[in-house]
């Protein structure tokens, strides 16, 4: 049948995911006072996006949203190990804080990237937030700012991630084999 599923393993509830997305928001929140934008990296980052934008507006913290199309998996389970711009944000950073926010922070490369292209762009400060992180992903000074979910080390579908395309709409976070 077309519905069927293949063994998904279930890593964050959606019950948990919220709490999550929650306990991120309190501590965020403080930290963008004043002029921010907040970039959602598209495609996988918008479920995210969208509960922490709510989250934030919850706590009257309403940054200007903007978006930014960065490709590097296409429909492999290994990076290409290149961040390509399928499309670039739409209002301007210059002076302004920025806050990218992305689903997943495994190489850590689509952050980097996201990092140093808003930088040049000429914002004032950036923060990274990763939902999810993997466990081998870059620490130190290349490691994203905050993230909600240490994550196994297993390839993560749901709540916005693809296997070539397929289970973004999943509400859970799970992985695969
Ligand atoms: O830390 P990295 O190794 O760079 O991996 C993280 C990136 O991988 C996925 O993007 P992908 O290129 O699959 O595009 P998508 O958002 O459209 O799924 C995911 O959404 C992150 O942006
Ligand atoms: N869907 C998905 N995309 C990724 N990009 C980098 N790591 C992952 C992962 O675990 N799952």
């Amino acid at each position: 049948m077309s519905g069927d599923l293949p063994k998904i393993d279930v890593v964050l509830s959606e019950e948990d995911l919220m709490a999550k997305i929650d306990a991120l928001a309190d501590v965020l929140a403080p930290r963008l006072a004043g002029d921010w934008s907040a970039i959602n990296i598209l495609v996988g980052a918008t479920p995210f996006t969208s509960d922490l934008m709510k989250a934030l507006a919850r706590r009257g913290i309403h940054p200007v949203l903007d978006a930014l199309w960065l490709e590097s998996y296409r429909d492999e389970r290994e990076s290409s190990g290149r961040v390509l711009v399928r499309a670039d944000i739409v209002r301007s950073v210059r002076g302004r804080g920025v806050l990218i926010i992305d689903d997943v922070f495994d190489t850590g490369r689509t952050l980097a990237f996201a990092r140093s292209h808003l930088m040049t762009k000429g914002a004032r400060e950036v923060i990274t937030v990763a939902l999810a992180r993997k466990p081998w992903a870059p620490k130190g000074e290349g490691d994203v700012d905050y993230h909600a979910f240490d994550a196994p080390g297993r390839f993560l579908v749901g709540y916005g991630m693809d296997d070539a395309g397929k289970y973004r709409g999943l509400p859970y976070i799970g992985a695969l084999d």
